[in-house]
């Protein structure tokens, strides 16, 4: 059977500072995340008025998967819906079922497993269809970190960033970094049956790739954004203790390779280009962060392949042999008990 659509889904952001709060309590509804926290990420929003970056950035990535889908002579047309904010992923299958749509693949705009990277996704997908009558059936794409266009993109950003240091680029440790998840949740992430770790192994797997392709003779993965209470872990060590210790151990140079994100969206521009930036300045250390794939055309033609996986059976390109997975249909977790969600909290 046939494809008549394709879904990029994804996060979402507020336009504007009316809708900070709300979105954050979409994000954060029943997780626990303390209320200072909340506050204090409200401002990181507030700083670019209030409208975060990633709704434009998804716009134009659809655009470029237009194009590149035109180019290559495929008629699909292309819906956007988020999971935190207009358009959701509700409105986006409703408007699918409304022009017709029986059946349509789904881009979810992260290329890892773990709960917050898949499963999530997969459960806006469940939750859509039922809002939606006559919902098509959605089919989502695989898990990419390891597809040779994520990684080639990645790597002709960290040659680009480390050119922005000029000498000191070549001196620079490398360090990449993906959003934290608690302890737990990475101990949870993948079928059960695989002891866990799925995430943060794809993540160091992905960074590996990335390193060996720019030649580098060592590099370190991190983790960013934490946001739970202190009481409860989350992967470590953090960017900024990270840069910080790497300061104290005579390195000068940093370049940051946001390799957990698909686009420059808040949590890359505050947490990364201000945070971990200031930080390093006041160490006067050298920092370049590497750009994410953003519309870089590679970035493009990796959906549009993912996507030929399904319509012309085109081969399953990856660089690594990590356990992945991603693929399911109408909601399904990867397999049974497969990065099992958070307990909720009250
Ligand atoms: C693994 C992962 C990704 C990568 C996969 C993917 O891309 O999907 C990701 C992406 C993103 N996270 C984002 C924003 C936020 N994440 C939060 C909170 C959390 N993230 C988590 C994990 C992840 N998050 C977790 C375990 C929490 C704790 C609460 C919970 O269990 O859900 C909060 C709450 C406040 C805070 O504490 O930071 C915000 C505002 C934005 C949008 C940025 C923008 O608007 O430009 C994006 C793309
Ligand atoms: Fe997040």
């Amino acid at each position: 059977m046939s494809f008549d659509a394709l879904l990029w889904l994804s996060f979402g952001g507020p336009e504007g500072p009316d809708d900070v709060m709300p979105f954050l309590e979409n994000v954060t509804r029943g997780r626990g995340v303390p209320r200072e926290r909340l506050e204090s990420v409200a401002e990181h929003y507030q700083h670019f008025g209030g409208v975060s970056p990633i709704n434009e950035l998804n716009r134009r990535g659809i655009k470029a998967v237009e194009a590149e889908l035109d180019a290559q002579r495929i008629q699909l047309p292309v819906y956007f819906g988020n999971r935190n904010w207009q358009p959701y992923a509700e409105d986006a299958v409703a408007a699918m079922a409304a022009d017709g749509v029986r059946r349509a693949m789904v881009f979810p705009t992260s290329a890892y497993g773990g709960y917050s990277s898949c499963r999530q996704y997969d459960e806006d997908i469940t939750r859509a269809r039922e809002a939606v009558p006559g919902a098509p059936e959605l089919v989502k794409l695989r898990h990419f970190f390891d597809h040779p266009l994520f990684v080639e993109s990645f790597a002709d950003a960290v040659v680009a960033a480390r050119a922005r240091l000029g000498v000191a680029g070549e001196q620079a440790r490398l360090v990449f970094t993906a959003h934290s998840i608690p302890v737990s949740a990475d101990a949870a992430a993948g079928p059960p049956e695989e002891g866990g770790g799925r995430y943060s192994r794809q993540v160091r797997e992905a960074a590996r790739l990335v390193a060996e392709r720019v030649g580098a003779s060592e590099h370190d993965v991190v983790w960013q954004s934490r946001s739970g209470p202190p009481s409860v872990p989350w992967l470590e060590p953090d960017i900024v203790d990270h840069i910080e210790a790497l300061h104290a151990d005579g390195v000068t140079a940093v370049v940051v390779c946001p390799i957990g994100f698909v686009s420059d969206h808040i949590e890359v521009i505050w947490d990364l280009d201000n945070e971990a930036a200031e930080r390093a300045a006041e160490l006067g250390m050298g920092f370049a962060r590497a750009a994410t794939p953003n519309d870089d055309p590679r970035y493009a033609r990796l959906v549009v392949e993912l996507a030929r996986e399904h319509l012309s059976d085109a081969p399953v390109r990856r660089l690594s042999d990590a356990s992945s997975g991603g693929c399911t249909v109408n909601g399904a977790p990867c397999a049974p008990g497969c990065c099992e969600p958070p307990r909720r909290r009250a």
